[in-house]
């Protein structure tokens, strides 16, 4: 990625160091000019001309100096910038291209610190970090070049002999202070997720009356949050006053040294005190060569996790030479054991079915038993052998997972909206809302009524920025938003659980009546919901113990059977 980068983006690095170098040269003159007015002062007569004249000289420098590091900043700081804008880009792509098992095994906070963190550390190498090195080590050079030849080169070696113990203090204190401030970046990390997890369990803590065992939690987190701070604290008040006592080493030796030298007038006052200037310029250099350590080593060890997803190969692989189908005439799974990726667990145990447009098909069973595995493989989120499913008799391997998608339109269990307004959650993807179709489609979905309630109606705004809907508002709005993408193909994956059962009969019932032509699969675990349906598919532990409509299954007497009559009594009992 940064290989990339530089390639395109070189020549910003070239200016802004070019300006950089121009910037350090300006300020080594400073001094210069300095110890040309001191020396000059000392005369009887001294040409006051001379002395603004330089000191105009000086003015311009300083100003010549603030023009040239707006560039230098602006070439480097903001190819930095830049870097971090496209491999954000660059990385949220590769993050949609994922399959889902990536998300399955991947935390979401995680890969949030990747995104943030980590993208930041690597800026910094590439801001702070090259800026820092090449500001250090030319500024280093430079400086004992012009301490040496314009005042003394004997007086300078010993000036800087305590300098490096500068360096030494900036590279162990660095690698200290930034150790320990990762620990104290965790234990804040840790201290924001038991919060945000608070906030957003607040209604179970309460009705658990877990708030003393809440409260001990954060008190533990909070101190051990303290406690990381304050070690950072000792280690970091120690780090200045060690560093200004080996900087002062030099200073003292300076006095000590250059004092007899101005005495027995080998140095002139005026480069005495420009000397002492440069030694306070040197300081900085000495302190940039730890800090650098430091930044470039926290950028590598960023690029190095954020490379971990740009090598994640998506486990579900799409073809080489993809088979374009325009409708989905047939599906066919034929004798397939699946297992999830990673996974030492059979979770569908030799399933074999089919079904053709316009078939409404019910998928029922015991918890877990598959259900929405079933559909998952369908809309090929996971990958499957070959031989396993088939689409209008083609291997789904064969098909693109984007020519699936943009046929069925999926209604997964949970019930996730944007936080966005209500009409534009229902006609998400799309470029324009067509109002209309989105009253049309909320109606058919039963939650119309629900919306206008609302004071802003459908452009109510869900979540957080706005109200909350309940558990069935979400999961209706959710259907609305499949139907509105008008496909031929509908997967309801138990996606009416928290609304009456009632109401559940009444929206499939309309959308049967409605759609015959269409394709619907159903899972539910109310069984009249599937009275109508063509096939209903009875999974127990992966395996597939009865199928065929629900007559057939009702005089098989076997589990749909006591399921659906266990479901009737409670029916009864509920009225
Ligand atoms: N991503 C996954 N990785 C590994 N195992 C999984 C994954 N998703 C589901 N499983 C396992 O596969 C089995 C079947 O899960 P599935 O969600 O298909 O069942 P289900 O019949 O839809 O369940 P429910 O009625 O509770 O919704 C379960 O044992 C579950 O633990």
């Amino acid at each position: 990625m940064i290989k990339e980068f530089l390639k395109k983006h070189w020549y910003k690095y070239v200016l802004g160091i070019t300006c950089l170098v121009v910037v350090d040269l300006l300020q080594l003159y400073v001094p210069r000019y300095v110890s040309k007015v001191v020396d000059h002062l000392r005369y009887e007569k001294p040409d006051l001309n001379y002395v603004s004249i330089i000191i105009w000289s000086v003015i311009g420098i300083a100003f010549g100096m603030a023009i040239v590091r707006f560039f230098w900043r602006y070439f480097i700081i903001g190819a930095s910038r830049k870097f971090e804008y496209l491999a954000r880009n660059i990385l949220f792509d590769k993050l949609l291209s994922l399959s889902m098992s990536y998300f399955d095994v991947n935390r979401s906070g995680d890969l949030m610190a990747k995104f943030t963190n980590d993208l930041q550390a690597v800026r910094m190498a590439l801001a702070q970090g090259v800026v820092l090195s090449v500001d250090a080590t030319f500024m280093a050079i430079m400086t004992v070049i012009f301490m040496g030849s314009f005042v003394n080169w004997r007086l300078t070696w010993i000036a800087i002999a305590p300098m490096p113990g500068v360096a030494l203090v900036a590279l162990l204190f660095g690698r200290l202070i930034h150790k320990k401030f990762m620990k104290a970046q965790q234990e804040y990390s840790a201290l924001s997720e038991i919060t945000e997890e608070t906030v957003s369990g607040v209604r179970i803590i309460k009705s658990f009356a877990a708030n003393d065992l809440m409260h001990r939690l954060f008190n533990e987190r909070s101190m051990r949050n303290y406690k990381t701070n304050m070690s950072l604290a000792k280690v970091s008040s120690l780090f200045f006053p060690l560093m200004t006592f080996f900087a002062s080493l030099s200073y003292v030796l300076a006095l000590r040294f250059g004092g007899a030298m101005v005495i027995r007038e080998q140095v002139s006052l005026g480069e005495f005190v420009a000397f002492n200037s440069y030694l306070g310029m040197l300081t900085w250099p000495m302190m940039a060569f730890g800090f650098v350590l430091n930044v470039i080593q926290r950028g590598r060890a960023s690029y190095k996790r954020i490379m971990e997803i740009m090598k994640e190969k998506p486990h579900v692989v799409e073809p080489d030479n993809p088979i374009k189908i325009e409708s989905i005439e047939k599906v066919e799974f034929r004798n397939l054991t699946y297992r999830y990726p990673g996974s030492t667990r059979d979770v569908l145990k030799n399933v074999s079915f089919s079904f053709t447009k316009g078939n409404m098909v019910g998928i029922v069973g015991t918890v877990g038993s598959g259900k929405s595995t079933i559909v998952k493989l369908l809309a090929k989120l996971y990958p499957v052998e070959r031989g396993k499913i088939f689409i209008n008799d083609v291997d789904i391997n064969d098909i693109s997972s984007q020519n699936i998608r943009n046929l069925i339109a999926f209604v997964p269990s949970e019930a996730f909206l944007f936080s966005d307004e209500i009409q534009k959650n229902i006609a998400f993807a799309q470029d324009t809302i067509d109002f209309e179709k989105v009253v049309n489609y909320a109606k058919l979905a039963a939650v119309h009524e629900d919306i206008e309630k609302f004071p802003q109606g459908y452009k109510t705004i869900v979540g957080e920025r706005g109200v909350t809907l309940s558990g069935g508002q979400k999961q209706r709005v959710t259907i609305a938003r499949a139907l509105y993408r008008e496909k031929d193909v509908l997967i309801f994956d138990d996606c009416l659980s928290a609304v009456d059962p009632e109401t559940e009969e009444r929206i499939i019932s309309t959308l049967r009546e409605k759609y015959r032509d269409k394709t619907m699969i159903i899972i539910t675990h109310r069984l009249k919901v599937l009275k109508d349906a063509d096939l209903i598919i009875v999974l127990d532990d992966g395996k597939i113990v009865e199928m065929g409509n629900h007559e057939k299954l009702m005089q098989q007497e076997g589990l749909y059977y006591k399921m659906f009559k266990k479901q009737l009594i409670e029916g009864e009992l509920r009225k």
